[in-house]
């Protein structure tokens, strides 16, 4: 009688496992992450920090890698704030309430990109283009439209606005006025992060340093008069759009966001008057955990660097707290459908990542703007992630997971090798003016392309498994009569506003530009007696001048 064969003895160490896989085929593909970083087939308890309390600790406990709150969605759902906008503040009005009709938790206004560059609707600049990516506002009576029958004392609103960003919070706070809720009450976002203007979405009205000091009176404005209200969402999103990994978009934001605590250190503030107020903005992109390793670094350098580094006393300083947008330019314009599937994906790792508030993208944005239908599946899927996986039954699910801890530590040390170059070029204003942020995500950009375009990255209906054109895709096409509607209404607010006032309240923020004072009062007033945008930013450019970008190439 033959013995039976006996089983190989199964590996018992890491470097045993090592030695069969070894031995082993791999199939022809690339193992790198989006961003390019090697990925090892294996990752063991010998990846996870040394001081593993220190390092990843608790939710709602420093260095909060798990989270920013102790019990997180158990205790409340991320904020579900899907961003529209588009025709004038009429139309948007009716799709806010759509949206809110449906389930959705907050606001989120989409500019369009005249107001974004500060000129009005009846500009030459603007022709073709009022209405068309987001939301025309002129003046405040605009803004008093958009949120008409909306209860701005209720609900969060956030305006993804950044150089006109102070004359449009002026105008809401006035529209709010109006509905007889003071500032103090008044509880949302306004994005108004012009750093990455330069960096990455290139919407600027005016120079670096006087852009800097906007953004500074408004930071200081509303760290006394709206205490609910965060001045700022420092944004990777654009920087991560424009082509960065995600080792630059984490590096660069939360460089931004210190660099805005220096200046309101400086400016006298105390660290902890503001900082609870600070929050940020993040790319969800398709490679799952590479992004939740961003998000958990990102809060823990900030706790770590606004607790040892700025001296915040205050425990709510430490949090970075963040929206989250699944990536734009992850969607497909080729099987459009398959954006569900990716936006499903990133969604779940922001929600993964711990956010605080989500946008899923429609399946037809690489086409258009999205229709009704397409908006509310990109909302359905979020309510799917929050009821129906599990994934907001336990808090920070894959905390100990030795491939994410593992990522957190690489991305934690990416993003300090970028800290120090950046301080060794005089800090991140000087970076952003000689062009060093720009071109390094350039070449980012240009060697993901190429491995897009050798075929090493695949691209599912892109460059791996096409079915050629599609034409089926229902758009939804912007009524182009929208444009002289809203020429109309600028037109009907000059005629009915007093002229005199209006002058008076421009020659007042013209001399305050050159001086210190601060601009936020002046603007309200001029808001007050509907200034127009394209007026006052062309007050403060009388003063302060234009920017003209060096080109990097
Ligand atoms: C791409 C596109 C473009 O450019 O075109 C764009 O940029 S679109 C860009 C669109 N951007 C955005 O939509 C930005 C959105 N940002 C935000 O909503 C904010 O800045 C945010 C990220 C801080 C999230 O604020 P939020 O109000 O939604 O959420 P929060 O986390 O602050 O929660 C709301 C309140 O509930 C409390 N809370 C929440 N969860 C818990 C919990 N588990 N236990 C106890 N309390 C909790 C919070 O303390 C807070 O109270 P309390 O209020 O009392 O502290």
């Amino acid at each position: 009688m033959t013995p039976a064969p006996s089983s190989p003895a199964a590996p018992t160490t890491f470097e045993q496992w090592q030695e069969v896989y070894g031995a082993l085929p791999e199939r022809d593909a690339e193992f790198v992450s989006l961003s390019g970083q090697p990925v090892r087939p294996l990752y063991t308890e010998a990846d996870l920090p040394a001081d593993r309390e220190a390092a990843i600790g608790l939710p709602g406990s420093f260095p909060y890698t798990r989270g920013v709150y102790p019990s997180m969605y158990r205790g409340r759902l991320w904020t579900m704030r899907q961003f529209a906008g588009f025709g004038t503040a009429e139309e948007t009005n009716e799709r806010f309430r759509y949206l809110l009709d449906h389930g959705q938790t907050g606001l989120s206004t989409a500019f369009d990109m005249p107001s974004l560059m500060g000129h009005d609707s009846d500009s030459p600049r603007s022709l073709g283009e009022v209405g068309r990516e987001g939301v025309a506002i002129d003046t405040t009576v605009d803004m008093e439209d958009l949120f008409r029958g909306i209860d701005l004392g209720a609900v969060s609103v956030s305006m993804t606005i950044n150089a006109p960003a102070a004359i449009m919070m002026a105008y809401y706070v006035v529209a709010a006025e109006r509905q007889g809720v003071p500032p103090e009450q008044l509880g949302g976002t306004i994005q108004a992060d012009i750093l990455k203007e330069y960096i990455a979405q290139k919407e600027w009205c005016f120079p670096v340093d006087p852009a800097m000091r906007l953004l500074g009176d408004m930071i200081q404005w509303c760290s006394t008069e709206m205490p609910r209200w965060h001045p700022v969402s420092i944004s990777g999103y654009h920087i991560r759009e424009a082509g960065a990994t995600a080792q630059q978009e984490l590096a660069f934001t939360l460089k931004d966001g210190l660099t805005y605590v220096e200046q309101a250190i400086e400016r006298g503030l105390d660290v902890d008057d503001f900082a609870p107020r600070l929050s940020f903005f993040f790319n969800a992109q398709i490679d799952f955990f590479e992004e939740i390793a961003k998000y958990r670094a990102a809060r823990r350098i900030w706790a770590k660097e606004l607790r040892d580094t700025y001296g915040a006393k205050n425990p709510k300083s430490w949090l970075m707290r963040f929206h989250t947008q699944t990536a734009g330019v992850s969607l497909t314009a080729q099987q459009p459908l398959n954006n569900i599937t990716r936006t499903a994906i990133e969604a779940l790792a922001g929600v993964l990542g711990g956010t605080q508030s989500l946008h899923t993208n429609s399946y037809d944005e690489a086409l258009a703007l999205p229709t009704e239908d397409a908006v509310r599946i990109a909302l359905r899927t979020q309510q799917i992630i929050a009821h129906e996986t599990g994934a907001t039954s336990t808090i920070d699910p894959l905390g100990g997971s030795y491939y994410v801890e593992a990522l957190t530590d690489q991305m934690e040390a990416a993003a300090y090798d970028y800290f120090r170059r950046i301080d060794e070029l005089g800090g991140m204003v000087e970076a952003v003016k000689t062009n060093f942020c720009q071109r390094e995500i350039a070449d980012a950009s240009y060697e993901l392309q190429g491995r897009i375009d050798a075929g090493d990255r695949i691209v599912v209906g892109v460059n791996r498994y096409t079915e050629g054109g599609d034409d089926r895709t229902p758009l939804l096409h912007i009524d182009p009569t929208l444009e002289r509607k809203q020429i109309d209404r600028v037109n009907a607010v000059r005629a009915a506003r007093e002229g005199a006032k209006v002058e008076e309240a421009l020659s007042a923020l013209r001399a305050a530009a050159d001086s210190p004072s601060n601009l936020m009062p002046l603007l309200i007033d001029a808001a007050r007696v509907h200034a127009s945008e394209g007026e006052i930013i062309q007050a403060l450019q009388d003063v302060w001048g234009s920017y003209t970008e060096t080109p990097v190439f």
